[in-house]
């Protein structure tokens, strides 16, 4: 690689830019085959990689950039033009891992790099960092971009390195929202999960910890809440609404999952607002205060309050603020405002055809399709708009020796009225359905593989269904048959 670059000159670097720039907008168009070459270092930067043009940039190494990076390489355009710049230590991984498997207490096996690493999370290769290599794709580690010039196309890193791009794609993903520091939420022995560094942390406090908050009833909530058991700590989850994950469940659903929580022994506060976060003689937290006055003791907090996608130093593609919070907006082929430049993943909103509506989804279903979805149109001249069924998912008590196993599956859109059928004996389903009858969302818990299997194309087809019947129905087999009917009756979408 060293030998290939040396032979490039300065001069060829400045006239490769240069035809570059005629690329623009990209997504809709094929992108010109080039010289392949490998990094262009100019002579001014000696060894090293700063000034260099490089034709496909990825900035942000999580998830979709993983399976970007797979789809650059069954395109064959992968080798000496692709580079990924990454603010982590590790290439992309299975971020869900990290409060499932990873959270398996030390003498269950748990999850670790490079165990997990992209695209092994849907049956893909896993792409080590010697993946990377052998496939001639550069990857900068722990060295985040700080600075964008969308005129100049370039980038610069935190250690100071200037990268020319030829196309670039944003996938710089959420970062966790906290608590203020000024209520305690950067004390020792409160933690935030959004990364490995962010799980070695936890397992260290659980490891030393014997009474732990969980604050926030959503996905992390309800993940590290179900660790914990593993770890046998007294464990106590407090949120401010009325039940846990309140964006999806129903009360009715969330209601049997905190009994199953309740039987392994977590307490849940509903309804509660932090006040602030104590620390003990030792500098760590040691309570969390709620607004009510009472006291929760704790040697270890975990905070799930949500997550936020990281725009920043992006702004100038373009944002959107309608669909909840500020991310980058993009059209259906992930296109943002300035040609050339595309965002997937968490930190993007788009068009979500089969609702007709803006959206953003944090899930790694998403991730994968969008990623996908944006270097296939990059590379070839397709222009097939992404058309996304949304797809949701959770799995807890994994661990050996667990009294239960949680396994559910989410598709589509939790709107409209809702039907439910079964209990954790042996499982549960949940059917929303509008005002025209139509399925539109179906939750499962426990289902076998055929029958989760027919989760997607229910909430694709939006059949409309006899809800009558399906509220007569007698066991979730039954639901889901009759369901199932309802896709031939010749009323789906
Ligand atoms: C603990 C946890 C568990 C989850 N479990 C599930 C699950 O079970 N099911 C599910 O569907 N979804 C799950 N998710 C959500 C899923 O992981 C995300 O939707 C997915 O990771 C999004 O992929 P992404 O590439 O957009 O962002 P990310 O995977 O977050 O990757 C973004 C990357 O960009 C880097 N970055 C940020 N700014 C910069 C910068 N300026 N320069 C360079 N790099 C930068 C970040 O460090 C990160 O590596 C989970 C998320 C978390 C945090
Ligand atoms: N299985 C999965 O899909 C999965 C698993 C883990 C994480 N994730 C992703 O990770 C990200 C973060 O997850 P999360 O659980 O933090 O977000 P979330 O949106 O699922 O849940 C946030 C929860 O925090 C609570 N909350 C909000 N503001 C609060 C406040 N000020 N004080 C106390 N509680 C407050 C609410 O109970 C809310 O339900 C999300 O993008 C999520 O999709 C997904
Ligand atoms: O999508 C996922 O990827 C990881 C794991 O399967 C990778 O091994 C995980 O726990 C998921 O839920």
């Amino acid at each position: 690689m060293a030998s290939t670059a040396a032979a490039a000159s300065s001069q060829g670097c400045i006239s490769w830019a240069l035809r570059q720039r005629g690329l623009g907008g990209g997504g809709a168009r094929a992108v010109p085959v080039l010289p392949r070459r490998r990094f262009c270092v100019s002579a001014a930067a000696g060894a090293g990689f700063d000034n260099e043009n490089r034709r496909y940039v990825i900035v942000g190494g999580g998830n979709a950039a993983g399976y970007a990076a797979r789809t650059f390489v069954e395109h064959g355009m992968a080798d000496g033009r692709l580079c990924i710049v990454s603010k982590e230590a590790y290439p992309p991984y299975e971020r869900p891992a990290l409060t499932k498997g990873y959270l398996f207490p030390p003498d269950k096996k748990p999850a670790r790099l490079p165990g997990f690493h992209t695209c092994v999370g849907s049956g893909g290769q896993r792409q080590t960092a010697e993946w990377y290599k052998e496939n001639g794709i550069e990857v900068l580690y722990e060295d985040p971009v700080v600075a964008f010039d969308g005129k100049t196309h370039t980038l610069k890193t935190s250690s100071g390195k200037i990268l020319k791009y030829g196309s670039l794609i944003i996938s710089t993903g959420c970062e966790a929202s906290r608590l203020p520091a000024k209520i305690g939420g950067n004390l020792p022995g409160v933690h935030y999960i959004r990364d490995v560094a962010d799980a070695d942390s936890l397992v260290s406090s659980l490891g030393k910890a014997k009474k732990i908050v969980v604050i926030g009833g959503g996905y992390i909530g309800m993940e590290v809440a179900a660790a914990a058991c593993g770890w046998n700590l007294d464990t106590t989850i407090i949120f401010p609404e009325d039940h846990i994950m309140p964006r999806l469940f129903t009360p009715s659903l969330a209601k049997k999952y905190e009994e199953l929580y309740q039987q392994n022994g977590v307490k849940f506060i509903k309804g509660a607002l932090i006040d602030k976060l104590e620390a003990g003689s030792d500098g760590r937290v040691s309570s969390a205060v709620l607004e009510d006055g009472s006291v929760v003791e704790a040697d270890t907090v975990i905070v799930g309050i949500g997550a936020r996608p990281v725009i920043g130093p992006f702004e100038a593609v373009g944002v959107n603020t309608k669909v909840g919070g500020i991310e980058l907006q993009v059209d259906s082929l992930f296109r943002t405002s300035i040609p050339g430049i595309f965002a997937i993943g968490d930190v993007a909103a788009f068009p979500l055809k089969m609702y007709d509506r803006m959206t953003r989804v944090e899930h790694v279903d998403h991730a994968r399709k969008s990623a996908h979805h944006c270097v296939e149109a990059l590379l070839t001249s397709h222009t097939k708009p992404y058309d996304y069924l949304p797809y949701f998912y959770s799995r807890v008590f994994e661990y050996e020796g667990s009294s239960r196993k949680i396994w559910w599956q989410f598709y589509g859109d939790n709107v409209g009225e809702t039907i439910e059928v079964g209990s954790f004996e042996p499982k549960i389903a949940t059917f929303w359905i509008d005002s025209d009858s139509r399925l539109k969302g179906v939750f499962l818990e426990s289902g076998s593989s055929e029958e989760f299997s027919l989760l997607p194309q229910l909430a694709k087809s939006q059949p409309v269904v006899d809800k009558a019947k399906l509220k007569s129905a007698t066991s979730v087999e039954d639901a889901l048959e009759i369901a199932r009917s309802s896709l031939h009756s010749g009323s789906s979408v």
